[in-house]
């Protein structure tokens, strides 16, 4: 769906209407014009909101950050920005990150290496950023990446929530929430998942509050715990309101970093040549700040799959987009990120090429691609508060597999995107790992 929404809008110079049957109510603007984007995202920024019908479709989310809108959307991004940009909270993630590849991931390839097998990558990336962001999160680890791939109730209920979201993406309203209201078809399976999830996310919170009430805490640095204690006192700090910025926290930061490892893999391994350069960098450069082209090939990969391929707004009032399209108060509007990404207007003639040079300046720093081009991260006032921290996890974890493995994917594995919220594979990346000298 994200190739041939590419190619239609791009026979419509970037911007076109989309009309479903007359029984759906689906009547969108479709869009991946930089220019769109920019007055969209940065210029107009206040008449452009999320929407009821999105906070709807993505109900599991709550009120969390993800979702809100005006005042709610500025207290949740100026919460979370006091928290995320600190030196403290970089340095406490790169140890979790450090510890979990040097404990568990590393030791989990040594053995698929010693056994000869096939292993899902997808998988794996999932596991450890799952355990990662528990760690990160509410400060436990759940240890889902272990040799014996164990099937964890949480991260698979986890899964489940997200996956459907793309369902009633696809659906009219009116036939979702019938199915919600008679309890069938995947709404019911969804709502199970949701149960579960819930149960563990308030079951961690409780536990949390004890630590808290008994002042017995160990220096804890994760999330739940500084933001129990900053905010300790506010009426609206209740459950409810933790709950909800974990689950969007959890969102934000598993997926996004699997996606983009998974294809950044599958990328590296289809192209040698990227593979050898960065193979150099990491022997010259140690420190994961310094690597300019694993850095650009990081990007680069960004560029061609990125984690969440579509974003959705809604016109509060009547405006005209630099395109000449007219938007009225609560048009529907759908910005393919995928397509974007692939324009050959923005990108130029070898748009669809695996290139991590095209990001590389004459001095050998990264090239400054303004944001409502290189859209991956979001553009704006709403861009991506976790941009730094995910390069620093996705270079540790790129540089030290590389450095130790080579990586082969399975030949003829069948390659192709989910239909979802984030762009994962199908059918997972499965490679054979083989050890460097
Ligand atoms: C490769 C990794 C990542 C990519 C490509 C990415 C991309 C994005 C995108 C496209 C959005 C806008 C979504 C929307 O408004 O619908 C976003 C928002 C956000 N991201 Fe990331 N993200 C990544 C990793 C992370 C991580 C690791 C965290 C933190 C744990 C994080 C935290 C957030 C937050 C809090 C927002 C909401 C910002 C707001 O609405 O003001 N992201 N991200």
């Amino acid at each position: 769906i994200h190739d041939f929404t590419t190619q239609v809008l791009q026979r419509v110079s970037g911007t076109g209407t989309f009309i479903g049957p007359w029984f759906t109510g689906m009547n969108y603007l479709m869009t991946c014009d930089p220019m769109n984007v920019h007055h969209m995202m940065s210029k107009n920024f206040v008449n452009y909101e999320k929407g009821h019908e999105f906070r709807e479709i993505f109900e599991a989310f709550g009120d969390g950050i993800f979702t809100a809108d005006s005042e709610t959307w500025k207290y949740h991004r100026t919460l979370l920005h006091s928290l995320f940009k600190t030196r403290s909270f970089e340095e406490f993630l790169e140890k979790i990150v450090r510890t979990k590849v040097e404990n568990c991931l590393l030791p989990l390839l040594d053995h698929v290496e010693r056994e000869g097998v096939e292993v899902d990558f997808q998988d794996v990336f999932n596991r450890f950023n799952f355990d990662t962001i528990c760690s990160t999160v509410l400060g436990s680890d759940p240890n889902c990446l272990s040799i014996d791939f164990p099937e964890v109730a949480c991260e698979r209920a986890f899964n489940e929530a997200e996956e459907f979201i793309f369902y009633r993406h696809t659906v009219p309203k009116s036939f979702w929430k019938l199915q919600r209201w008679l309890g069938i078809g995947p709404e019911k399976k969804n709502a199970k998942a949701c149960e579960v999830f819930d149960k563990f996310l308030y079951e961690s919170i409780a536990s949390k509050r004890e630590q808290l009430n008994k002042k017995d805490e160990k220096e804890n640095d994760d999330l739940l715990t500084c933001l129990m204690r900053e905010e300790e006192g506010k009426e609206h700090v209740d459950d409810k309101f933790l709950r909800d910025t974990a689950f969007n926290l959890f969102v934000a930061g598993r997926d996004t970093i699997t996606s983009a490892l998974t294809w950044f893999f599958w990328l590296v391994a289809k192209h040698p040549s990227v593979e050898a350069k960065i193979l150099q960098e990491i022997k010259q450069e140690k420190e994961v700040k310094s690597q300019v082209y694993l850095h650009a090939a990081l990007c680069e990969a960004l560029r061609l799959y990125p984690p969440i391929p579509f974003e959705s707004k809604q016109a509060i009032k009547q405006d005209m987009l630099p395109s000449g399209h007219e938007v009225g108060p609560r048009t529907t509007i759908l910005l393919s990120l995928y397509a974007l990404g692939r324009s050959e207007e923005t990108w130029g003639k070898d748009c669809l090429e695996f290139k991590p040079e095209r990001w590389i300046s004459g001095k050998g720093g990264i090239v400054h691609i303004p944001s409502y081009k290189f859209i991956s991260f979001n553009a704006g006032p709403r861009t991506c508060l976790g941009k730094d921290l995910s390069f620093i996890q996705m270079k540790i974890m790129a540089t030290s597999i590389l450095k130790s493995y080579h990586i082969q994917v399975v030949e003829d594995y069948p390659i192709s995107p989910t239909l979802s919220i984030v762009l994962l594979m199908k059918h997972g990346l499965k490679v054979r790992v083989i050890k460097r000298d």
